[in-house]
């Protein structure tokens, strides 16, 4: 989730001149797209106003309202009428004045948003006549792109390139999504009529021009590139969502001292001609999040923005100015409980509440504080539109409805959009209608009356004076009106808390799906740290294994060479030198043998022993001479002498 900081920023507007040109655009109704028996939208001739009527199962409770807009396009009205109306004084304003500008639609679901953007195999989308335009204003100034530096280009935290090679690169996904360009082949079919008769003066006579696009959706409040390989194929890895940040590199020709921020990391593909630029905006539609929702089908699930940079460079192609044109074609909302719905429905629920602050006027006169960075839609779309280099000239917005479609999406839609909005006299509840209409009114009934009125008041917070606290008596007719002029704006209230119920509900989803997304990811992440780990510690374990292994092998190789290349004369000397050994121990025991039967006995030392002074030595005792005797070894030879000691050792 986005965590940066979200502040309240003011916007200068009055209600005269509002941030957003708001244009309706009524659909023909069609079998497939109703949902409501009746017509319940209404226009007067000359008006720039629309009547919402409840049909006759709402009426009970809902007052007919009447909506202002800059201007209301109905249900004949051509796509080139609606053109030079919104989009093309936004694209002389970039042409000649250098200024940024953004065209939105916003509308319920199968309203014909996307209709007005692209338009279908027969008409062209204001996209297509905004591209015409140019590339007929721009002729044979267009500028040739292989001759730019594309280093010098103002271009921070893009990746520019040109259609040869995003065609290049595109090309190995283009089988994978050709299904889903079908939908929109239409985008590049030729012969829809052109836009002839409208020339854009350029401003000068040596300039030439530039044309980059870029497209990205906001889908799930996250931004996605459009112009990467297609998404289709089961095995296509995640999508890299993208930052709206501002840039690191400050454009030469910026003196605003807040910077634009831009979407980071974003592709911008270079188009040298109208057909060119027609094929980068198929590949784009064909990349967008699409379902089918309960009256369209393929309905977009994502807010999908197009960026046409218009670049001015001098003669010698280097770059002057740029100005920066957004279409935007919004989600329609609907009536779902999905988790997509619910996101889709609270970033329009935002973007109705910063729409309605541009058209309040503040109590003291300063300018109404609009909280466009309280979500990613209002950012991008607001940021696009009113800051940065160039100024902002402005924006459009394009409400699409269809005046038998969706009875309480269209009118939640009108109210939060329209530029005013007044309700007319309330409509009277059967019950109190039969009861107004009596002019002998009981008091019981007028008690009854008051009491339900109280009731509903408690229930919303109203409070209603006690009809005996009045000083003077007033007539019944009075207290009727009174009560029922209670009752409708306590039943506006609680159509008000009804709304802000569903708006709250949506942002519960909204949340429970950022949550589990977030935690989802997080579980992912720890998965994989584990996973690792233990596939480290495996092979850690493997190795030591191996090591260990290797080890023993080689110990047991080294016995098994000793055992096996000892020379047979090792052998041999061993034999012999178990042979000499027993032969010695025998020996040994034949010498202690007959030293034994050879012991020392009285009369048995020799004479000269005697003479030597050594006396006879009990049995067992050691031959010992006197004090000064010679060292009987001396005397004796070395026979006599060993056969003595070691019997008197014995
Ligand atoms: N003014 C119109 N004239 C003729 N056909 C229209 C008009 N508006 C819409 N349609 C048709 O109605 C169908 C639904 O329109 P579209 O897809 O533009 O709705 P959407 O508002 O973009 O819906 P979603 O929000 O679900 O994407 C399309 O087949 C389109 O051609």
């Amino acid at each position: 989730m986005d965590s940066s900081p979200r502040s309240l920023q003011p916007i200068s507007n009055t209600i005269n001149d509002p941030l957003f040109k708001v244009f309706l655009r009524l659909r023909p109704s069609s079998p497939r797209f109703s949902l409501s028996e009746t017509r319940f939208l209404n226009t007067a001739p000359g008006q720039s106003c629309i009547y919402v009527t409840p049909p006759a199962d709402r009426s009970r409770h809902k007052a007919t309202e009447k909506f202002a807009f800059t201007r209301i396009f109905e249900e004949t009205s051509e796509q080139r009428e609606i053109f030079e109306e919104t989009l093309l004084p936004l694209l002389e304003g970039a042409v000649i004045g250098g200024q940024d500008g953004t065209l939105a639609t916003l509308g319920v679901t199968g309203s014909g948003k996307t209709y007005t953007i692209l338009g279908n195999d027969r008409v062209k989308g204001m996209t297509q006549m905004a591209l015409e335009v140019l590339f007929n204003a721009f002729g044979h100034r267009v500028v040739d792109f292989n001759k730019v530096d594309l280093q010098t280009l103002d271009n921070s935290e893009a990746l520019v390139l040109d259609t040869p090679t995003f065609h290049e690169r595109m090309q190995s996904s283009l089988d994978g999504y050709s299904s889903k360009r079908s939908s929109f082949a239409h985008i590049t079919t030729p012969n829809i009529p052109s836009v002839s008769g409208i020339n854009i003066p350029l401003p000068d006579s040596t300039s030439r021009y530039g044309i980059l696009l870029s497209m990205y959706e906001l889908y799930n409040d996250r931004i996605f590139d459009l112009l990467i390989e297609s998404s289709s194929s089961s095995s296509t890895p995640k999508r890299k969502a993208l930052i709206f940040k501002k840039p690191s590199t400050i454009s030469a020709w910026d003196t605003s001292k807040e910077q634009k921020k831009v979407v980071s990391g974003l592709r911008k593909v270079y188009a040298a001609s109208y057909a060119e630029a027609l094929q980068i905006i198929e590949h784009g539609q064909a990349n967008r999040t699409v379902s089918t929702t309960h009256t369209n089908n393929p309905s977009s699930r994502s807010h999908a923005f197009l960026q046409i940079e218009i670049k001015r460079f001098s003669s010698r192609n280097t770059e002057r100015g740029s100005a920066n044109l957004c279409i935007v074609d919004l989600a329609g909302s609907e009536r779902s409980r999905t988790a997509e719905a619910g996101s889709i429905n609270r970033s329009l629920m935002c973007l109705g509440q910063c729409l309605q602050l541009q058209n309040q006027g503040s109590d003291n006169g300063k300018p109404s504080i609009v909280p466009w960075r309280q979500s990613k839609l209002t950012e991008l779309l607001f940021s696009n539109s009113f800051s940065g280099a160039g100024g902002g000239q402005g924006a459009c917005m394009i409400v699409t409805a269809d005046a038998m479609g969706d009875f309480s999406a269209t009118s939640q839609i009108l109210r939060y959009s329209a530029l005013a909005r007044e309700v007319s006299a309330p409509r009277i509840s059967r019950s109190l209608s039969v009861c107004s209409s009596v002019s002998s009114c009981s008091e019981s009934a007028v008690d009854a009356l008051a009491g339900s009125v109280s009731s509903l008041a408690i229930a919303t917070d109203l409070t209603v004076p006690p009809l005996s606290a009045a000083p003077e008596e007033p007539s019944k007719d009075t207290i009727i009106a009174r009560l029922l002029s209670k009752l409708h704006e306590t039943e506006s209230r609680l159509q008000l808390a009804e709304e802000r119920c569903e708006a709250l509900e949506n942002k519960c989803l909204f949340i429970e799906q950022s949550v589990r997304e977030e935690v989802a990811d997080d579980m992912e992440l720890r998965l994989e740290e584990v996973r690792r780990s233990m596939l480290d510690r495996l092979r850690v374990e493997e190795e030591w294994r191996e090591g260990y292994v290797d080890g023993k092998i080689e110990i047991m190789k080294r016995g098994i060479q000793v055992h096996k290349d000892a020379p047979r004369s090792v052998y041999l000397r061993i034999e012999e030198l178990e042979d000499e050994n027993e032969r010695l121990r025998r020996e040994l025991m034949q010498l202690k043998r007959e030293a034994g039967n050879r012991s020392p006995s009285k009369g048995q030392i020799p004479r000269e022993v005697r003479e030597a002074g050594y006396r006879t030595p009990s049995k067992g005792q050691v031959v010992k001479g006197r004090k000064g005797s010679k060292p009987l070894k001396d005397v004796l030879n070395l026979e006599a002498f060993r056969a003595l000691t070691i019997s008197g050792e014995r």
